[in-house]
């Protein structure tokens, strides 16, 4: 498969809901003492995509907790098209909400395919047995992120960045109007990474997404929410936050930020303090960091 573009099938066999709007309100997260996100809010309308940015430590998975009803706020609100996310029973939230988090603790004897089935179990009545329908979704599902011939390995036993592609199958399967992801490509090839956000993009579903690459970030999404130490800095579309003076606040670092010829978003470039190996100088503006594909 190598040299060839991943071929992902958007997953059309079952209609997807309609997107739902996501409103965080004035949410402030603590444990014990510590407090790990601060009065933060922002709304993902029905379709967009949210970036969650910010460096190690900032609260993003902290935030996704508390969205995805794990971590419940102190004080503030999570709204899921409307209703209070934390007085819905988890079953209600599953039939809306699909999550895909970086471990989720899955040590199971169970095939890929009976991973990716567990997508259904909301929809599902406790003794409902799986359908011809759920079979379909399933298969779908696994082609749309190019795992296909995943479908009978024993879960436990695939590689990080084959899990990872199946659990995003799993949620699909949910047909969930919200998605939520922490780090979705962690673990991925580059082609990986490509096709998995590109999907991302073209589902109607409502999405927000923690992600540590800002060039992935700056392509896919539709606004960027970056975080510091627990609050918001700043929020808006990619081409507005992502300035060489805001990376160098919340991250640290020397970048220079220009817009791609090619993609039209913003294109960030490092520039370490030393030259790179086997290079005679300084790096030149506009070699770091990927490009997205057009
Ligand atoms: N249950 C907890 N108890 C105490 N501190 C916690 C707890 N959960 C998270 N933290 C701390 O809260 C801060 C935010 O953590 P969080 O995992 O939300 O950050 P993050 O932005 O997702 O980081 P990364 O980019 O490294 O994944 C960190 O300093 C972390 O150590």
């Amino acid at each position: 498969m190598t040299g060839s573009p991943v071929r992902t099938a958007r997953p059309e066999h079952l209609a997807w809901p309609e997107a739902v709007e996501l409103g965080v309100e004035a949410v402030t997260l603590t444990a014990g003492a510590r407090r790990l996100v601060r009065e933060v809010s922002l709304t993902a309308g029905p379709g967009e995509v949210i970036g969650l940015v910010g460096p190690n430590g900032s609260g993003k998975s902290s935030l996704l907790r508390a969205v995805y009803r794990v971590l419940r706020p102190d004080s503030g609100r999570v709204r899921v098209d409307g209703a209070d996310a934390w007085g819905l029973t988890p079953r209600e939230l599953a039939r809306t909400q699909a999550v895909v988090v970086q471990d989720p603790g899955m040590d199971l004897d169970l095939t890929v395919r009976e991973v990716v089935a567990m997508g259904r179990t909301p929809h599902k009545r406790l003794f409902d047995g799986d359908t011809a329908e759920d079979a379909r979704l399933v298969a779908e599902s696994l082609a749309a992120v190019d795992a296909a011939g995943l479908a009978d390995r024993p879960f436990d036993r695939l590689s990080g960045g084959e899990r990872q592609r199946v659990l995003i199958a799993r949620a699909l399967t949910q047909r969930p109007g919200l998605l939520v992801l922490d780090e979705p490509t962690n673990h991925l090839d580059v082609r990986h990474q490509l096709a998995v956000l590109g999907l991302l993009r073209e589902l109607p579903t409502t999405a927000l997404v923690a992600l540590h690459d800002l060039n992935l970030a700056a392509y896919y999404c539709d606004r960027l929410c970056v975080l510091r130490d627990g609050a918001v800095v700043a929020a808006g579309p990619p081409g507005e936050v992502l300035t060489e003076r805001l990376l160098a606040e919340v991250y640290g670092v020397v970048a220079e930020v220009a817009v791609h010829p090619r993609t039209g978003a913003p294109q960030v470039t490092f520039l370490p303090a030393g030259p790179p190996a086997g290079a005679a100088g300084p790096v030149p503006a506009g070699t770091g960091g990927p490009v997205p594909a057009g």
